[in-house]
């Protein structure tokens, strides 16, 4: 709470130089050109001399410090919400229509467990636990690939989860995000979601084993296919739990400083998928791809 700039109707904060990037300042992207104006106000000589307090335009050059990605100016989304929102599923949605590069802090932590990293086995006890990876780890696989890929607008899903992913994240990449995405949704919906996301029918094993016989490599084919259709290590009651409580203890205090910049836009993810994508596409219009 200590972080939340001063409400809209406390006392004005004293002048501050034109390029200070105070909470004060209320700054607004134009997608077109990735250049953010600011509503800043700065000291001008108004008529007769007399000195006002004018809006300035403010660059996002001037504003932000020079990111990772050097003279690249990128646009970042962070998309938040409790596990099973719906987060990856409407991601995928805006990566159709929008033009954006998906970038699931969760898929880059699994894959950095399959690609045999030595920190694999950290993360996946993490993983399996519901606990929160140290940030270095996940800002560098999320550095390295903002680096590789060619876009310039990037949705980072699940990131960053804790105060200290937060912090670490800005610090070392000095981008900040152009809004949070926030899926609202309940406990008892995304308990519903996550444990439904691992269901495997029966009769799913049944056919895979079928055909396994069918093409003669049961022995070696099946165990695989059956860790493939387990689906996630954490899509269990026990790990679920503990994943709701970590969000409400470290992940929603995240979203409560975004709120405090006004950078939050809420979504109402209980509804039906295709209802939840119409409120994110109003969002999300401004950065519609050129036909
Ligand atoms: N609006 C919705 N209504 C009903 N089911 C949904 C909705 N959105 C997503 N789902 C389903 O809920 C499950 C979880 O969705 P998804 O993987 O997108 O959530 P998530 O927020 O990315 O989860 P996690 O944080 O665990 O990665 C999936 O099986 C998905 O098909
Ligand atoms: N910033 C993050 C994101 C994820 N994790 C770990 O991965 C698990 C799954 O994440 P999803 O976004 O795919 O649900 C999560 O429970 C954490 O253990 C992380 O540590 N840091």
């Amino acid at each position: 709470a200590t972080d939340r700039p001063t409400p809209q109707h406390a006392p004005r904060a004293p002048p501050t130089p034109p390029c200070d990037p105070s909470p004060w300042s209320r700054r607004r992207a134009d997608p077109s050109t990735g250049i953010r104006f600011g509503a800043q106000l700065v000291r001008r000589r108004g008529a007769m001399g007399t000195v006002v307090d004018a809006p300035a335009v403010v660059t996002e050059k001037e504003v932000v410090a020079e990111n990772m990605l050097g003279d690249k100016k990128v646009t970042v989304v962070f998309v938040l919400g409790g596990p099973g929102s719906g987060k990856g599923t409407q991601c995928s949605n805006i990566v159709e229509h929008f033009g954006f590069t998906h970038l699931s802090a969760g898929d880059l932590l699994r894959a950095e467990i399959k690609s045999g990293s030595e920190n694999g086995t950290m993360i996946e006890n993490m993983i399996k636990e519901g606990k929160i990876v140290p940030s270095e780890v996940t800002i560098k696989l999320l550095q390295q690939a903002m680096i590789k890929n060619e876009n310039d607008k990037f949705l980072i899903d699940g990131f960053p989860r804790n105060e200290e992913n937060r912090a670490a994240f800005e610090n070392v990449t000095k981008i900040s995000p152009a809004f949070v995405l926030f899926f609202n949704c309940s406990e008892e919906e995304m308990e519903r979601r996550l444990l439904g996301r691992n269901e495997v029918s029966f009769f799913t094993y049944v056919l895979m084993f079928g055909l396994c016989i069918l093409i003669k490599t049961t022995l070696f084919l099946f165990p695989t296919i059956c860790i493939i259709l387990q689906g996630r290590v954490d899509d269990n009651i026990e790990t679920i739990r503990k994943r709701f409580k970590v969000f409400v203890e470290s992940s929603l205090p995240v979203i409560e400083y975004y709120d405090a910049k006004d950078k939050v836009k809420k979504i109402d993810a209980a509804k039906p998928i295709p209802e939840v994508f119409e409120d994110v596409k109003a969002i999300f219009a401004p950065y519609a791809k050129a036909t």
